[in-house]
Formats: C-alpha cells, sequence, structure tokens
C-alpha cells in the first residue's frame, strides 16, 4: 500500500484524533452515576468502548426495523453513557437492506457533543454518498469518523464485500484518504481473525499484516474481529502476539463475538494484553450476515460488568443500558443476550417482592 500521500495523511489523522479530545464536564459524570469516565485515552486505566449495537447488532434483523427505533436506540445508548456509538453503514442495500435508512438516521439522531459517532464505509460509492449527505446538512456534523473494513481471508472478503483482501485493501486506500483529506477520521476493521466461516483457522501472521495495511494506509486504529466468535484466551493471545509483534498495541481494538460464550473472557485477554478499546453490543445484539451461525457481539453490559470493582474505568450507567437493551430486545421480540442484564433485571424484581416478616 505504498501511495505516496498516504503517511503524511495519516500523520494528520491522528492530529485530528487528538484534537477531538473530548472534555468531561459535571454533566457528564452527572449522567454516569454507576462508573467514573475520563477522556484521557492515553490513561492506562480507561477502557473505551465502541458500542457497536445500531449498526452491527441490527444489520442481521430479518424483519424492518423502523428508522424511528433506531434513532431512539441510538439516543438511549447516548443517554445512558455510551461515549463511541457506531450508528449505521453506508454499505449496499442490495447486499444489507437493514442498513438502508442510515442518512436519514444520522440526521434525525441526537448529536450528543460528548459522543463520537461513526459509520461504516466499505467503498468510494458508499464514501461519495456520506459526502453528498453531509454537503446537504453543512450545519450539523452528523459523524466523527468512519470505519473501513476488510478481512485476514480472501474467502470472507469475497463474500462480504465481492474482493479479495489485496483489491480491498487497494479500494479503501482510497476511501481512506479522501476521507482525512476531508478531516474524517479512519478507523478499520480485520474480520475473521480467529476463524474463517469458509476456509477455517486463520493464520495470525495474515491478522497481523492486513492489520498493519490498515494502519499504514492511516486507520487511526484497528479493531480485530473475531467475526465468528470461535476465539478462546490461547487462540485470542496467539493471535494477539503475532499482531502486536509489528503493530502498536495502542492502536487495536477488540471486537469479539460471543458465539462459544467467550466473548467476555476473550475481552480481558485482549486488556491484559494491553488492548483499551472494546467493541460490544446492547443486549449482546447481531451477527454478521455473511458469518452463518455466527451470534451477536459480546454484550455491552456483561463488558462493563467484568471490569467493576476492577482498577479500569468505563463510561456507562450499567442500570440505564440494562433498560435500553431490555427496551430493544422486546421490541425486536428477541431473547437479551446479556447475562449481566438478565441477573439485574432478576434482582430488580427480588428487591420489589415484600420482604417476609420475622
Ligand atoms: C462493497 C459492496 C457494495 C460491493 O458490492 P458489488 O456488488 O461488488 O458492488 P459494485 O461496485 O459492483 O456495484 C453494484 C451496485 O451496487 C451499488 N453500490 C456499490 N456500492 C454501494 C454502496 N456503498 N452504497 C450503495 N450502493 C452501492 C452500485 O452503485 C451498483 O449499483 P447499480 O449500478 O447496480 O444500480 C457490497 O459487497 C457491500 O455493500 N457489502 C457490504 C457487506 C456488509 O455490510 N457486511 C457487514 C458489515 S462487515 C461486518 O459486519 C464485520 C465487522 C465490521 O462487524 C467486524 C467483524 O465482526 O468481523
Amino acid at each position: 500500500m505504498a501511495l505516496p500521500s498516504i503517511s503524511r495523511l495519516a500523520a494528520r489523522g491522528r492530529c485530528l484524533t487528538s484534537s477531538k479530545q473530548f472534555t468531561v464536564t459535571r454533566a457528564v459524570h452527572n449522567r454516569i452515576p454507576s462508573s467514573s469516565y475520563s477522556t484521557a485515552a492515553s490513561s492506562d486505566n480507561v477502557i473505551n468502548i465502541v458500542e457497536v449495537g445500531p449498526r452491527d447488532g441490527l444489520q442481521n434483523e430479518s424483519a424492518v426495523i423502523p428508522p424511528a427505533t433506531k434513532v431512539e436506540l441510538i439516543n438511549k445508548l447516548g443517554r445512558a453513557g455510551s461515549r463511541i456509538i457506531e450508528a449505521g453503514s453506508f454499505v449496499s442495500p442490495k447486499w444489507v437492506p437493514q442498513m438502508a435508512g442510515t442518512a436519514e438516521i444520522l440526521k434525525k439522531m441526537d448529536k450528543l457533543p460528548d459522543v463520537k459517532y461513526q459509520v461504516l464505509v466499505p467503498n468510494e460509492k458508499g464514501l461519495e454518498n456520506l459526502f453528498a449527505l453531509l454537503d446537504e446538512n453543512p450545519d450539523k456534523p452528523l459523524v466523527d469518523e468512519i470505519a473501513v473494513f476488510t478481512a485476514a481471508t480472501d474467502e470472507f472478503s469475497k463474500a462480504n464485500t465481492n474482493t479479495t483482501v489485496a483489491e480491498s485493501l487497494e479500494k479503501l486506500s482510497r476511501v481512506t484518504r479522501a476521507s482525512l483529506e476531508r478531516g474524517i477520521q479512519v478507523r478499520g476493521y480485520v474480520s475473521v481473525v480467529i476463524t474463517c466461516p469458509y476456509s477455517g483457522k486463520v493464520d495470525p501472521a495474515r491478522v497481523r499484516d492486513v492489520t498493519k495495511a490498515l494502519l499504514d494506509m492511516g486507520c487511526y486504529e484497528v479493531s480485530l474481529g473475531d467475526t465468528v466468535g470461535t476465539g478462546s484466551p490461547t487462540t485470542v493471545s496467539r493471535m494477539l502476539d503475532s499482531v502486536m509483534s509489528v503493530n502498536p498495541v495502542r492502536k487495536l481494538a477488540g471486537h469479539f463475538h460471543d458465539t462459544f460464550g467467550m466473548g467476555v473472557v476473550n475481552a480481558v485477554t485482549a486488556v491484559d494484553a494491553g488492548i483499551r478499546t472494546l467493541d460490544s453490543s446492547i443486549a449482546g445484539l447481531g451477527g454478521c450476515p455473511f458469518s452463518p451461525g455466527a451470534t451477536g457481539n459480546v454484550a455491552t453490559e456483561d463488558i462493563i460488568y467484568a471490569f467493576r470493582d476492577s482498577k479500569y474505568r468505563i463510561a456507562g450507567d450499567l442500570e440505564a443500558l440494562v433498560d435500553t437493551g431490555f427496551w430493544i430486545s422486546d421490541l425486536l421480540k428477541r431473547d437479551n443476550s446479556s447475562r449481566v442484564a438478565k441477573a439485574i433485571r432478576a434482582r430488580r424484581e427480588r428487591d420489589r417482592q415484600p420482604k417476609a416478616k420475622l
């Protein structure tokens, strides 16, 4: 990916990132009673959560979800303390019909000043559509960043975006450059970092190299996706050792699906390895349309609970997030996949029972 101006643009992207550091206000703290939050992203004790529920969580739902519901979900998450929200995607509606209304959602959602909103963009067409929307709405900064995505295997990349990995990196370098030129920072995803649903076990060296290509083209961070959710602490550690041998850990994030119930332990493994950004989905919503059998992301509620009473600080009001998770699960008529949310609801019900007289 040796495009001449990429490293210069990457440097600009980094400056943008630091100029966008958010200031914590008393009002924000007041809204987040159950956990403290600092935006000092360099602090070793802060874990950032990227809430992917409105995008990764909803993209696989077969029933049409009205845009107003998606807007309300995004607003509820922001009010419950989520600080980075993936709000939708500018992918082809023929490929992922559920994401078709993203432009309308961005226009209608509340854009909270202390929340960073990102959208997924697969190619130049998607970026053109996003730029057209931004041009039509010059007074409202609708998004803070985009996310581009590729995979560690050609087989998955073909199924997901109709390109090989090499072709996709070439396309994404153009998308990244154009986005950075417009002052919009870019996050990258690598899918199938442990197992590919089409070709099996994935060589960690492939993940290492694709991650490096995304960082070299100017992504400020790369999220490592266990798309299928087969990872365990051993395989995740092995993959991270390889990726971290050439890529700075502070530019990596963990994105774990919970198919085998390993989402939380894999997230803890990633944090132990030095990663400080985790992707998760409210109520564990989700699944990738091109990863048959995979379930949703690890639940946001479970991640927040896992680090409670630890040295780490994570933004988010757990009780409000539990309410949001049950609200959306009930609307979608699906089971809430968060064990923590279920336990908290059971505790609330017990607390409501009249106490037996001694
Ligand atoms: C990349 C493409 C578009 C290539 O799809 P393609 O069919 O090869 O595209 P094309 O360039 O040949 O264009 C075909 C038609 O689609 C249109 N088109 C082309 N691009 C767009 C666009 N952006 N928005 C709207 N329309 C578009 C284009 O204009 C044309 O329209 P026509 O001339 O036939 O009327 C397609 O494969 C696609 O949209 N794939 C998206 C797949 C997807 O969204 N997957 C889920 C997200 S990734 C994920 O979930 C994993 C992640 C990130 O969460 C991490 C993890 O867990 O691993």
